[in-house]
């Protein structure tokens, strides 16, 4: 049995990334232009090349593809994270990356640390999870050392169709051998309140016997979080307008007005998602591209952000967009 949180139980086209905190008052920082930035182009050998375009803050401005047509990061990006933007050909590929990128991560903190803390979205985002349960990466990944966690969850039985965690179970969590007690899902005999209540007590004692790490701002730091991000611009249960966008204290909050079905919710806040270590956005489908373009392009003129807008970790932010997701870039 999983454990509850009250303890019961292609081509790649191109990559931008630019680092820091650009300093506000460099000369090489000049808002809307952003800064001054070099780009260069390495493409990696393999059944799919993948393109990289790499943005560093020096003296020279220039893309050194002429065919592409991203746009530089919003200058709110930039002063806040550093962010990369992959572009596959296909979700296929897409998947395949994304299982690579969570093998290497795992690896790493698994070798650094003895744990790798993982969570993991509703949604689209299962789906693309599928090669890591497959070759090489079941046979490889130290599963036991997984703990899974939950941004977001909807406040019905484990075992009804809305539940992220079943979504999660049958797509994901039933083909690898991560250990039940490892498996975080909330307790879904409480209430919204008493749920987002129950998880949140659930990771300060998982801070507290060493699983999670915790950031300097005293929020849970988290290895790796898989968010995928609906037509709206929500990460989460994190809806556009809605006030919890702007909780500062709690780290698990609830939500009874869900804009999107079912109305109860339980959901990471920002200062958590934002403490991690690293963050994947996965967006495919050109139902999504209009977004991506918002999220993704000069953004100071808008008054309100979107929630993906304020995606912004203390670590390395990647997306990973198929082309249909990248479409109006
Ligand atoms: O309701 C939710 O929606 C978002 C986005 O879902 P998608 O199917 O459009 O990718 C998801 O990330 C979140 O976890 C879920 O509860």
């Amino acid at each position: 049995m999983d454990s509850d949180c009250d303890g019961r139980t292609g081509q790649s086209k191109f990559v931008l990334f630019h680092p820091t905190g650009f300093p506000n008052k460099s000369p090489l920082f000049q808002p809307p232009m952003v800064a001054a930035i070099t780009i260069s182009f390495r493409s990696l050998p393999s059944p799919y090349s993948v393109g990289i375009w790499e943005v560093s803050p020096v003296c020279s401005v220039g893309y050194r593809r002429s065919d592409h047509r991203a746009r530089f990061p919003s200058p709110a990006m930039a002063e806040s994270t550093k962010a990369k933007v992959e572009v596959f050909d296909s979700e296929e590929v897409l998947a395949e990356s994304l299982a690579k990128y969570t093998a290497n991560l795992s690896s790493n903190f698994i070798g650094e640390r003895g744990a790798f803390t993982i969570v993991v979205s509703g949604g689209s985002l299962i789906k693309s999870l599928r090669k890591l349960t497959e070759s090489p990466h079941v046979d490889s990944i130290h599963w036991s050392k997984w703990h899974v966690f939950w941004v977001d969850e909807r406040v019905v039985p484990k075992d009804h169709d809305d539940s992220n965690y079943k979504l999660a179970y049958e797509g994901f969590l039933s083909k690898v051998p991560i250990p039940p007690g490892n498996v975080y899902s909330i307790n879904d005999a409480l209430s919204a309140e008493g749920a987002a209540h129950d998880y949140q007590t659930c990771l300060k004692n998982l801070v507290k016997s060493g699983v999670l790490n915790i950031s300097e701002t005293r929020f849970p730091k988290f290895d790796l979080m898989l968010l995928g991000m609906g037509p709206d611009g929500h990460v989460a249960s994190l809806f556009p307008g809605h006030e919890l966008m702007n909780e500062k204290e709690k780290w698990v909050t609830f939500i009874k007005d869900s804009p999107k079905p079912p109305p109860e919710r339980i959901t990471f806040t920002f200062p958590v998602i934002n403490s991690s270590a690293s963050i994947a956005l996965v967006v495919a489908g050109a139902g999504k591209a209009h977004v991506v373009q918002a999220a993704l392009g000069d953004t100071s003129q808008v008054s309100e952000k979107l929630p993906v807008q304020i995606v912004s970790p203390e670590g390395e932010l990647t997306w990973f967009l198929d082309k249909g997701a990248a479409s109006k870039l």
